[in-house]
């Protein structure tokens, strides 16, 4: 089943093309790999995928329903790393996600804790944001992607700042995510991090996506 198909896209910024009649269909339950060159223009896919930038053309259909319309500006129920997540520097981990779970109000403080967990952050620790460690934000950003049972997770560079044992950690619970139906699509710089997690792999080469894998 497609979750995500992408028809003859394309996307420039001032005059610099990016993407060109670009096609991509994303099958339920898979991890995909998206890689290519700094600049090349992973995040802006990631980012149109998630409505919050447009093509400049063609369509972008998530679960059948056709993005950018005024009803569908934004998919339902993905969990997203893009960029780095704003943060209320002032308040702890689990204030945050808190804050954020209050948007759909559709978890509890136990399964925000049971999050924290999982991704390796202390739920009752008083530390603020502000004086996380990088990885530390990054398990944060993990955690607020998965939190609410997302189905569909765009992951850009999921594991940047993370320790050797976090890195293997989240791809054990990567895998089990896939196992479970759910579709991923992860940016890694990392070949290794690739390589084990995804089942397609496409690279951006001019302005379109090859499939490499
Ligand atoms: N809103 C924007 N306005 C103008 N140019 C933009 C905008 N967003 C991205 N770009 C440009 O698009 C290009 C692709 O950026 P993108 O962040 O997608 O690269 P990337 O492949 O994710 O790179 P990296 O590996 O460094 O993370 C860059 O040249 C960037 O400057």
């Amino acid at each position: 089943m497609s979750v995500i198909t992408l028809e003859n896209v394309s996307k420039k910024f001032k005059g610099n093309t990016l993407f060109n009649q670009v096609n991509l269909n994303i099958e339920k339950g898979r991890i995909y790999g998206i890689v290519g060159p700094n600049g090349s223009g992973k995040s802006v896919l990631f980012k149109m995928i998630c409505g919050f930038i447009y093509p400049d053309e063609g369509n972008l259909i998530v679960e059948g329903k056709l993005i950018g319309q005024s009803k569908n500006r934004f998919p339902n129920n993905f969990g997203i790393i893009i960029d780095r997540p704003g943060y209320i520097a002032n308040k702890t981990g689990f204030q945050n996600l808190k804050e954020l779970a209050s948007i759909l109000g559709v978890i509890d403080e136990d399964k925000i804790e049971d999050t924290m967990e999982l991704v390796g952050l202390l739920p009752e620790s008083d530390q603020k944001v502000k004086n996380y460690s990088l990885g530390m934000k990054q398990k944060l950003a993990i955690a607020q992607a998965i939190m609410e049972d997302q189905q569909v997770l765009i992951l850009d560079e999921p594991f940047n700042a993370l320790d050797f044992d976090s890195v293997k950690h989240i791809r054990k619970l990567l895998d089990s995510y896939r196992q479970e139906g759910r579709t991923i699509l992860i940016t890694s710089h990392n070949q290794e991090d690739i390589d084990i997690l995804c089942d397609s792999v496409y690279r951006i080469n001019n302005f379109k996506l090859e499939k490499v894998i």
